[in-house]
């Protein structure tokens, strides 16, 4: 049992209430978290606004210094995170799960140490002298998912670290213990108060929705639903707060003619059901065209059929439970809907617990919920088209914008048609291939401003221009 803690002030704080955390791919207990209150709230923003006065004012090897010593603390705990991170998120601890989830937050604290936003001098001549300064904004909230609840904490910390800021981080309640654990970590290389953690049931509290409303902090970085993202939204507009959201995908693959099913089948496999489906960016819907359809749904559904599933504790599972009871419901009701209407090509049918086995879907088109619903679980739509005008037509026909794919052995002509995708990122050949080298965002209802790289790090900072 991992009985965890909020840091707030650099001390251990256990509220005065816990709430229980399962393992999905059993439903035990596994650990408890504090079912912190909105005082417990409120010290660690009055902690985050003390420490920022000497945090903002390190200089920037300072800042840099710190953020490798965090990268460092994660490399060397990076073991006892991935197995609380199985345990309570259910991904496994192999494969694309828990140990390259960590891998993964160790490499992006790293890129973030490394990045830097030095002033910029835009004019220098008799008229005058004029540099660009960028100046970290103050307390940052980061309200995370349970989906990837390490490395997205790792997104929203280490920037507003690097850039002088003060954080107070809140994880989903189906997801704390990793994430207060890591929040301790960093407390043993950083100041008090410098960065805080605080958790919550949302149901008898809920933190976030009082973070997106507080006067103090600055700044929410937000990654999760879009319905949730919305309420952000309109919180934050009475405190004018700097706002990155990261919401929903419903992301679309389009498959070319001269796409070669087999060697493309690994990939859209993984494209799709990386961490269960459960990616905000990965591949939500397929569109192949009829000339290669049958063969491409061949080829998808015999890797599917071979990746082992089951607790991730056991070393030989690749994938793991869907996390919660809600999410698995979702995606039971909109796999019971396909079925109605199309081809099952594998899976189908839940399975114990949470498990759900990985699930294709064919013959379905926009319109039906499969398609048109983020799902964020195990199922894929397969539509078939014929002119690719039409799968760029119906590609574009959703809310979302988060990322696309375009599958081709002509890359200079997948290229054209990923020009005229409406999402922020577009993969050819692969999908939801993120690095920290290069910004990451939704256009339309899938968020606001973009994460990593220099532009991601400019969403931490607020410009001031000095004329001289
Ligand atoms: N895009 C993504 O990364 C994710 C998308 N989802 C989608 O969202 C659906 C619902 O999942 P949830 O876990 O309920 O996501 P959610 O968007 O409600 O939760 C994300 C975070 O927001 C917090 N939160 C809840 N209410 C809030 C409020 N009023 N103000 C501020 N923060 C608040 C939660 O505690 C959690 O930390 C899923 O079915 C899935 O489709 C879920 C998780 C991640
Ligand atoms: O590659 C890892 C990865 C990709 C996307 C996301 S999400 O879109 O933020 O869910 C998480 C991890």
């Amino acid at each position: 049992m991992q009985e965890t803690r909020m840091t707030i002030g650099g001390r251990a704080v256990p509220g005065t209430a816990s709430f229980e955390v399962r393992n999905p791919a059993n439903g035990q207990v596994i650990g408890t978290a504090p079912n912190g209150s909105r005082d417990d709230l409120a010290a660690a923003v009055a902690a985050a606004q003390k420490a920022f006065t000497s945090w903002s004012r390190k200089s920037d090897d300072e800042l840099a210094a710190a953020c490798r010593a965090v990268t460092e603390k994660i490399g060397a705990h990076a073991e006892e995170l991935a197995r609380l991170l199985t345990l309570e998120q259910g991904k496994p601890l192999n494969g694309l799960g828990s140990r390259w989830e960590l891998g993964g937050a160790a490499a992006w604290a790293g890129a973030t140490a490394a990045l830097s936003l030095p002033p910029r001098v835009l004019q220098d001549n008799a008229q005058g002298h004029v540099e660009i300064f960028r100046k970290p904004v103050g307390v940052v909230g980061s309200i995370t998912p349970w989906n990837f609840p390490v490395l997205i904490a790792v997104w929203h910390v280490l920037p507003a670290l690097r850039t002088g800021n003060t954080v107070v981080i809140k994880p989903s309640p189906y997801t704390p213990l990793a994430t207060l654990r890591f929040v301790e970590l960093l407390n043993e290389v950083l100041p008090e108060g410098v960065v805080n953690s605080v958790s919550c049931d949302d149901r008898t509290s809920n933190l976030g929705a009082d973070m997106a409303s507080d006067p103090v902090i600055r700044k929410i970085v937000f990654t999760g639903s879009c319905a949730t993202g919305k309420k952000v939204m309109q919180s934050a507009a009475s405190t004018m707060k700097r706002l990155t959201l990261e919401l929903g995908g419903n992301d679309a693959g389009i498959v070319l003619p001269d796409a070669d099913p087999k060697a493309i089948a690994e990939g859209l496999f993984w494209g799709a059901f990386l961490n269960n489906g459960q990616t905000c960016a990965a591949m939500k819907r397929l569109y192949v065209h009829a000339s290669i359809h049958d063969e491409v749904c061949e080829h998808l559904a015999a890797f599917a059929k071979q990746v082992p599933m089951g607790d991730g504790m056991d070393e030989k599972n690749v994938l793991g439970p869907v996390q919660n009871r809600m999410q698995f419901d979702k995606v039971a009701r909109l796999v019971a809907d396909a079925k109605k209407k199309g081809q099952v090509l594998t899976g189908g049918e839940p399975g114990e617990g949470l498990f759900f086995p990985a699930t294709i879907v064919a013959g379905l088109k926009n319109g039906d919920a499969l398609v048109d619903e983020e799902q964020f679980g195990p199922a894929l739509p397969v539509i078939r088209y014929t002119d690719v005008e039409d799968a760029i037509r119906a590609a574009n026909d959703s809310e979302n914008g988060l990322g696309g794919s375009v599958w081709s052995k002509d890359i200079e002509h997948a290229k054209r048609i990923a020009s005229r995708l409406e999402c922020g990122s577009v993969w050819i050949n692969k999908h939801g291939a993120i690095q920290p080298n290069a910004p990451f965002g939704g256009v339309k209802a899938s968020g606001l401003g973009v994460e990593f790289a220099e532009e991601g790090l400019k969403e931490y900072t607020d410009a001031q221009v000095i004329f001289s």
